[in-house]
């Protein structure tokens, strides 16, 4: 696209696929703008839209249809929204088709999900090469990002702190198959290059790990400034105004769309059955309905959930989530037995104390580390 063809909502990511998007949508009596959600405030929001950032509500209407949480507008997400006149703000009417969501469940009587953003192309899964680094950590944000439809990357930081960086990545590759792992040092300059690929106009990063990872340096070195740091989000103040512009979605200088949330940086980590359990509880639901009680929805006689699929009331792309979660929930489970075993065969305190991590050491390590 050349730089005349550039609107502000190209910027922030309108491409062919959601002006395709926006079209499917039904039909409404008023005229509806395309607009992108940088940040939210309980019920307020920023957008952007083709004249520019605007705050926004939704309407009463899609407050009242709405099922769930989930299925309000989060940042990342594109809407419809139709402008007030004279004014600088918006109503929102319409949610678009969501391409990736990144979600919290709620615990509570009913169960709910909450979308942390929405859109996001690529997550950098952020893991220092100190005494920080945690295979098994690494591991479930891999699964919380599976689970979110966005593809994941893994940033290895701090690598000026580390000696042979190629030890973590062999590490890493090893339980993360086929996901790209990377070196860097913010704080060095070093690896910046290798991120080109996901840092390009339009697409919509992420950045998510553990709190000291390196995640502010990180954003700060890739925006090439200091970008506003993230703290708690003040949502309004005692007068009720907005107390900052503060925006969670925002263009790096080379295009990408970074996404930085609160929510986002302190990802849900899939760290149980029950998650696993609460996260499918439709296809759990199914499961019971199987007339065998051990089904495992391959070939056997009166599967429901096989019945689903087939009528199209289980999506088939979700099921297939479903399997791989499944898959990665028993390698842990299996890493977390050989663990113990390991454990109860040495106590290696002393290696943790030695500041640098040595190959033998690093299990041991993971094992002392509390999740
Ligand atoms: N040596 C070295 N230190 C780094 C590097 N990147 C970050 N740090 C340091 O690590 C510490 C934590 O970095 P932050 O960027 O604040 O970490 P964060 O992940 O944003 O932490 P939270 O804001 O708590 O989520 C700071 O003291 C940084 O200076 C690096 O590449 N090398
Ligand atoms: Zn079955």
């Amino acid at each position: 696209m050349t730089k005349q063809e550039m609107t502000p909502l190209h910027t922030y990511g309108w491409n062919e696929h959601w002006s395709l998007m926006a079209e499917q949508m039904p039909k409404q009596d008023k005229e509806l703008v395309p607009a992108r959600v940088t940040a939210q405030f309980s019920k307020q929001y920023r957008i952007i839209t083709q004249e520019g950032e605007q705050t926004a509500v939704v309407t009463g209407k899609y407050e009242y249809e709405a099922g769930s949480k989930s299925d309000f507008p989060a940042v990342g997400d594109w809407v419809l929204v139709e402008p007030l006149q004279g004014e600088s703000r918006a109503v929102i009417h319409k949610l678009l088709p969501r391409k990736s969501a990144v979600t919290r469940r709620e615990a509570g009587s009913v169960p709910d999900e909450q979308v942390i953003a929405a859109n996001i192309d690529t997550v950098f899964i952020i893991n220092a090469l100190n005494k920080d680094f945690n295979v098994r950590r690494i591991e479930r944000y891999l699964i919380a990002v599976w689970e979110s439809g966005a593809a994941p990357v893994i940033l290895l930081t701090k690598a000026d702190l580390c000696e042979s960086p190629e030890t973590y990545v062999s590490l890493v590759e090893e339980v993360a198959l086929g996901v790209p792992v990377f070196v860097v040092s913010s704080l060095k300059d070093q690896g910046k290059e290798q991120l080109q690929d996901y840092l390009v106009q339009g697409k919509t990063v992420a950045i998510t790990g553990t709190s000291g990872a390196g995640k502010s340096t990180l954003l700060n070195w890739l925006s090439g400034q200091e970008m506003q740091r993230v703290q708690g989000i003040r949502e309004e103040d005692a007068r009720g105004r907005h107390t900052t512009t503060h925006r969670e979605l925002f263009v790096l200088p080379g295009g990408a769309i970074m996404v930085d949330t609160p929510g986002m940086r302190e990802l849900q980590l899939w760290d149980s059955e029950e998650g696993f359990e609460t996260a499918f509880a439709d296809i759990s639901t199914l499961s019971q309905q199987c007339r065998f009680h051990d089904c495992r929805h391959e070939t056997e006689a009166g599967c429901a959930v096989r019945e689903a699929l087939q009528d199209g009331t289980l999506d088939a792309k979700r099921y297939a989530n479903y399997k791989k979660t499944e898959r990665e929930l028993a390698h842990i489970a299996r890493k977390e037995k050989a663990s113990t075993r390991r454990q109860n065969k040495s106590s290696g305190k002393s290696l943790r104390k030695s500041g640098r991590v040595h190959q033998g050491a690093y299990q041991q390590l993971l094992y002392d580390e509390e999740l």
